[in-house]
């Protein structure tokens, strides 16, 4: 392929260079500095990889992880490699094992544990990633629907760490639509697989889509706009809630006292991170909220494998003694 026919027209290659300079990190100007792609070869980061491409010449990598989920992976990864064959783009395909549980949280820390080894292992000083504004929206309605807290309702972010390490991720096309990256992707005269990303909401996803698509009113550009703010009020939270750790939560033998200060939003996290803690489990919103509930009305309750009660101006959590019987037995 010509490199006419890869490359963006100039406005749409300056809008993308200008998104990518606003989250671009501070004090990374080396004209060497590489970035690292992730390419699922859905349309969203097949257009990421074309409009990366072309603004920052023969400084992008990328890679495919074959989760082995699919039969048809392996294929799109293989294919991904052909394209990035024909621009010239080094490209790898990153195997993982999924492990068992809940499939697509295993999948995607199993996904970003692979690009965060494959990236330092290249150099790359960061991951950009194909987020864009429609699954923004879609995202934002879904949770809405299912009456979702801060947590939920946040969108992806500009830019931020990759989860469980300290990789960079950029996500340059939040506010680009669907349908423009489509054209992006057409006009390259690529084909790109059938969006093998998004399989785990699929259904409600399509849904909602094809809801927004409807209704004329809504304006999906400033829902994703929102779920950015809600991203914000999101870290605001966490940062709250890690102040609030260091300052009311202290080792007990047997387990944590915590003597909550600060607003419930903050109280629920804290309380969160304690069960993740003391049990290794991540406790489900509504668990924690009604052991909240219990301790706040002076009543002991239990959570996964602890037990939390009030006492003294504070509440005790520590994990709940093995039954004599069942020892016994
Ligand atoms: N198998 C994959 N290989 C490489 N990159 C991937 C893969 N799956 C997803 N991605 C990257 O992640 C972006 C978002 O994909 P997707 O919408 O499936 O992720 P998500 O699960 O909604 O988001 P997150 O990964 O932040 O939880 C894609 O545009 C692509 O950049």
């Amino acid at each position: 392929m010509g490199s006419t026919a890869a490359d963006p027209g100039p406005q749409i290659a300056a809008r993308f260079r200008a998104d990518l300079a606003a989250i671009w990190p501070e004090g990374i100007d080396d004209e060497q500095a590489r970035l690292g792609l992730a390419v699922s070869g859905g349309p969203d980061s097949l257009a990421l990889l074309l409009l990366a491409r072309a603004a920052l010449p023969g400084r992008v990598e990328a890679a495919t992880v074959d989760h082995g989920l699919r039969p048809e992976s392996g294929a799109e990864a293989a294919e991904v490699g052909r394209i990035c064959e024909m621009l010239d783009v080094p490209h790898a395909t990153l195997r993982v094992q999924v492990a068992p549980g809940n499939v697509q949280a295993q999948a995607r820390v199993s996904r970003y544990a692979a690009l965060s080894g494959w990236a330092a292992g290249r150099g790359l000083v960061a991951l950009a990633t194909g987020h864009q504004a429609d699954d923004q929206a879609e995202t934002l309605v879904m949770r809405l629907n299912r009456a979702s807290g801060v947590a939920g309702l946040a969108g992806a972010r500009p830019r931020g760490s990759a989860p469980g390490g300290d990789l960079l991720v950029l996500r340059p096309l939040l506010d680009w639509r669907r349908a423009e990256l489509g054209e992006v992707v057409r006009a390259a005269g690529l084909v790109a697989a059938q969006d093998p990303s998004n399989g785990n909401d699929r259904f409600d996803r399509v849904r909602v889509r094809r809801a927004l698509a409807d209704a004329d009113w809504l304006d999906v550009s400033a829902l994703a706009q929102s779920a950015a703010h809600i991203a914000e009020a999101d870290a605001a939270l966490e940062w709250m809630a890690a102040l609030e750790w260091r300052s009311c939560v202290r080792k007990e033998p047997m387990g944590l006292k915590y003597r909550p200060q600060a607003p419930r939003a903050v109280i629920l996290r804290v309380v969160a991170r304690i069960v993740r803690e003391l049990d290794g489990e991540e406790a489900r919103g509504g668990a924690v909220a009604r052991v909240v509930e219990a301790l706040v009305a002076g009543r002991p309750a239990s959570i996964g494998n602890l037990v939390a009660r009030p006492n003294s101006g504070g509440w005790s959590f520590a994990r709940a003694p093995v039954r004599a019987a069942r020892r016994e037995g």
